[in-house]
């Protein structure tokens, strides 16, 4: 329940341009309803965003109700990113979401050190900030642990794939295409949504298609390069997802027999680092902030008619 009647602030970021709506609201008042967030969401009614963020204390989130407990390792103080995706429904975690989260809890003072912990319904995301100004930041994240949960098949862009079912967290099926060249992976046709298998994904999943670039073989210090769209669950595609990027280079990775490395990965959006240890992954890349504003009394309504003659 919104409690106060001041115009309600926002932010406005993206990470590798996977967009978001940041919404502070520090003690939860925000009621943050389906239709409220898939408005603040849509490019047309709204401010427009693949997901939102609301920038929230844990211990107020479970006060609130939103929250039933505080997630593994995750504090009552520390700021957590209650993150909804454009359709309103709530995922786990979001990769990109985190980096944005950090950049915008260090450039609004609302943290004062450079390494904190991000709350997720997928537990505590430790982050590091590298460097940050008002708009640009350099972010690492610790996604916590990978598990590869076997092989899985989809329908895409009109081909039939298989791919590697990998939870971030949050669900993902990672295709890896050898011999898809990236300019055919670029012309794929992504507007369909994916048809995963409901018994294997009973949440639904996100899924990448990647190919291989040329081979890395420790050149660049990177173990593994490749390519990646994805189609997000509750968005669609998107130009950019983190936990995508992991599960990709977990795929990849997996692919080679191996379980760690150092990954590069490009996407539409751009292009970030993901780091595979025995026991966790890193993600690394940049964060923008766009824009700082309050919504205008109304902006949800929905009942306005153009005049007639
Ligand atoms: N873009 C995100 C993932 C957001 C959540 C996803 N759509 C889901 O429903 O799991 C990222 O950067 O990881």
């Amino acid at each position: 329940m919104r409690v106060s009647t001041a115009p309600l602030r926002f932010a406005k970021g993206h990470g590798t341009q996977n967009d978001f709506v940041i919404l502070p609201d520090p003690t939860a008042d925000l009621d943050l309803t389906v239709d409220l967030v898939t408005v603040l969401c849509d490019r047309q009614r709204g401010l427009g965003g693949d997901g939102l963020l609301r920038v929230a204390r844990a211990g107020a989130l479970v006060g609130a109700g939103v929250l039933d407990a505080l997630p593994d390792g995750v504090a009552a103080d520390d700021w957590f990113m209650d993150y909804r995706n454009a359709d309103g429904s709530i995922a786990e975690m979001c990769g990109n979401g985190v980096r944005v989260f950090a950049h915008y809890c260090r450039a609004t003072g609302l943290v004062d050190a450079d390494e904190f912990v991000v709350g997720s319904r997928a537990g505590a995301r430790p982050v590091t900030v590298h460097s940050f100004d008002a708009s640009l930041a350099d972010v690492t994240v610790a996604m916590g642990p990978v598990r590869l949960d076997g092989a899985g098949t989809v329908t895409l862009a009109g081909r039939d794939l298989t791919g590697e079912a990998v939870d971030v967290g949050n669900p993902h099926l990672a295709c890896v295409v050898d011999g898809l060249s990236a300019r055919e992976l670029a012309a794929l046709d992504l507007s369909a949504a994916p048809d995963v298998d409901d018994e294997q994904f009973p949440r639904g999943a996100n899924v990448e298609i990647l190919t291989p670039l040329v081979a890395a073989d420790g050149r660049d210090g990177l173990d593994y390069t490749a390519a990646l769209r994805v189609y997000e669950r509750g968005v669609g595609e998107t130009r950019s997802c983190g936990t995508g990027l992991v599960a990709g280079a977990a795929a990849g990775l997996h692919g080679l027999g191996r379980a760690t490395g150092v990954v590069g990965i490009t996407v539409p959006g751009g292009a970030v680092g993901v780091r595979l240890t025995d026991s966790e992954a890193f993600l690394r890349g940049p964060s923008r902030l766009v824009a700082h504003g309050e919504l205008i009394d109304g902006f949800a309504a929905d009942d306005y008619r153009v005049g007639r003659g």
